[in-house]
C-alpha cells in the first residue's frame, strides 16, 4: 500500500523547521573580507562623527560677531592670519577682524564660529599682509559641520545580524574595525540522489540527465550566506545511500539531499531517516511545487530532503533552508521579504495548494508588475534562471487574472523579514 501523507500548511512547516534553528559561531575577518557577511555584534559608535567641528567649505573661518555690520554698502575687512587644509589644525588664536583661510574638512580654529565660502570674499595683499573682505553678516554656527552631527558617541548604528553592505563597511572603517567579527558561515552538505544522474562533464546517454540540482543548491547556499559542501551524487541504492548519508550528516552543520523523498520504489530517503533514527518533522506540505519536501532532525541537526524535481527543490530550499542559514548568521530577519505586485498576465491554473510561482518582476509606469518566469511545473528547470521572485498564490482558488494584486517573495533581496507568513 502506498503511504498516504497528510499535507501540513506551509507556515506550520516553516515553524516546525524554525524550532530547530540555531544561532551560529563568530569569526574575525579582515575588513576587506567582510562585504556580504553578517555582523556578529552590534556596531556602536565609540566616538562622535565628525570627531571635531570642521569646515564644510573651502573658505575663511571667522568670528561671526565681527560681521554684524557687513552689508552690500559696507564691507568688513579681515586680516588672514593662517591657512589650513584638511588634516591640519591651526594653533593661532583668532582675534577681532581676523580670519583663517580654511579648506573643506579642516578642524575649526577654537575662536571661530562661522565659515565664509571663498566665492563670497575678496582677497588682497597690503603691506605684506593678506586681507579679505565680505559684504554680508553671518550667524554663529553658519557653515559649520558640527562634532557629532553625523552620529554621536554611544549610538548603535548597525545591529548584530545585519548583512554587511558597502555602507556598513564604511562605518566599520570609520570606527577602526580593521578586523570584523562576523557570523561563521554554516557548512551545508549536499548529496544528490538518483541513478539517472550524470556529472556535468558527462555526455547524455538514454535515460540519464545531468545533475543540475546540486549546482543550483550550491549557489542557493552561497546566496543565503552558507558554505556549500558538495558531497557527490548517489545512485538509488539503499545501503550505499544510508552509509554515505550517515557519515556525511556528522561532518556538516546542515544536511541536504535532493531526490528520493516521494513514494516511489527507489525513493529511499524516508527509509533512511527511519534507519538513522531521525525524527521526521513533516513529509508533505500543502504547497506546489515542493509538496514532498521532507525535513527530519537527528540530535537537533536538520536533514532536509528536497525534492528531485528542480523547481520543487529550488522553492523548498528558499522557504525552509534559507531561513535556517540566515538564523545561523544571527539575522533577525531570516525569511524572504514579501511585497505586493500586480499580476502581469492571467494565471489560470486552479490552486488546491498554495502555489509558489517562479516569477520575474518588471517595472511599468512606476508600478511593480510580476509574471511567471517560465512554465509553471515542478519538474521544470528553465523557469528558474530568470526568476527573481516567487509569486505566492494561496490555495483554494480557480486561478488569478491579470491586474490582480498578489504577494511576492523577493529572492535577491538581502535584508529579509522577521516572519512572512500569516
Ligand atoms: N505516486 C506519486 N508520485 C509522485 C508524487 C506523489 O505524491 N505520488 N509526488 C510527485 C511530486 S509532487 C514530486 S515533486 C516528485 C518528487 O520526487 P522525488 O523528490 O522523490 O525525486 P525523484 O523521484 O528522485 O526525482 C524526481 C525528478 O527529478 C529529477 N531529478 C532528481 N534529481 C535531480 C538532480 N539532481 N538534478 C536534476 N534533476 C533531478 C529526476 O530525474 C525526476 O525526473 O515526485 C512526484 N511523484
Ligand atoms: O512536490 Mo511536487 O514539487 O509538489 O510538485
Ligand atoms: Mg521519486
Amino acid at each position: 500500500m502506498v503511504e498516504r501523507r497528510k499535507p501540513i500548511p506551509v507556515e506550520d512547516a516553516v515553524k516546525k523547521v524554525m524550532n530547530f534553528s540555531r544561532t551560529g559561531l563568530i569569526e574575525e575577518v579582515d575588513i576587506n573580507q567582510c562585504y556580504g557577511r553578517f555582523l556578529a555584534e552590534d556596531l556602536i559608535a565609540d566616538h562622535d562623527v565628525p570627531p571635531f567641528n570642521r569646515s564644510p567649505y573651502d573658505g575663511f573661518a571667522i568670528r561671526s560677531i565681527d560681521t554684524k555690520d557687513a552689508n552690500l554698502e559696507h564691507q568688513v575687512e579681515f586680516e588672514v592670519i593662517d591657512e589650513i587644509g584638511a588634516g591640519f589644525v591651526s594653533d593661532k588664536r583668532v582675534g577681532s577682524f581676523q580670519a583663517v583661510r580654511i579648506m573643506t574638512g579642516a578642524q575649526m580654529p577654537v575662536d571661530c564660529d562661522a565659515v565664509v565660502m571663498l566665492e563670497l570674499t575678496k582677497e588682497y595683499k597690503r603691506n605684506g599682509s593678506t586681507f579679505m573682505s565680505i559684504k554680508r553678516s553671518f550667524q554663529s554656527g553658519d557653515n559649520i559641520s558640527f562634532q557629532g552631527e553625523d552620529t554621536s558617541k554611544g549610538t548603535t548604528l548597525v545591529k548584530k545580524g545585519t548583512f554587511i553592505n558597502p555602507g556598513v563597511k564604511a562605518l566599520l572603517a570609520t570606527f577602526g574595525y580593521h578586523k570584523v567579527k562576523v557570523a561563521k558561515k554554516p557548512v551545508v552538505g549536499i548529496y544528490a540522489t538518483g541513478t539517472e544522474l550524470l556529472d556535468v562533464e558527462e555526455a547524455l546517454v538514454p535515460g540519464k540527465i545531468r545533475n543540475s540540482n546540486s549546482h543550483m543548491i550550491f549557489a542557493q547556499i552561497e546566496r543565503a550566506g552558507g558554505i556549500p559542501k558538495y558531497l557527490g551524487k548517489l545512485p538509488d541504492d539503499f545501503e550505499l545511500c544510508y552509509t554515505s548519508i550517515k557519515k556525511a550528516v556528522e561532518e556538516v552543520d546542515l544536511f541536504l539531499t535532493t531526490g528520493g523523498v516521494s513514494v516511489g520504489d527507489y525513493d529511499y530517503l524516508p527509509a533512511i531517516y527511519e534507519k538513522l533514527g531521525a525524527e521526521v518533522l513533516f513529509n508533505k506540505i500543502a504547497m506546489r511545487p515542493g509538496s514532498v519536501t521532507t525535513v527530519a532532525q537527528l540530535g537537533g541537526k536538520l536533514l532536509f530532503g528536497l525534492s528531485g524535481n528542480p523547481s520543487a527543490c529550488y522553492v523548498g530550499f528558499e522557504l525552509y533552508v534559507r531561513p535556517i542559514i540566515r538564523k545561523a548568521l544571527f539575522s533577525p530577519n531570516p525569511h524572504l521579504v514579501k511585497v505586493i505586485a500586480e499580476l502581469g498576465e492571467d494565471f489560470k491554473k486552479p490552486n488546491p495548494f498554495t502555489r509558489f510561482v517562479r516569477s520575474r518582476l518588471a517595472f511599468h509606469e512606476g508600478k511593480v508588475m510580476v509574471s511567471p518566469s517560465g512554465v509553471d511545473k515542478s519538474n521544470i528547470v528553465s523557469s528558474i534562471a530568470t526568476a527573481n521572485a516567487l509569486m505566492v498564490l494561496p490555495g483554494g482558488t480557480r486561478g488569478y487574472q491579470k491586474g490582480d494584486m498578489v504577494d511576492i517573495f523577493l529572492l535577491e533581496e538581502q535584508e529579509g523579514s522577521t516572519w512572512s507568513w500569516a
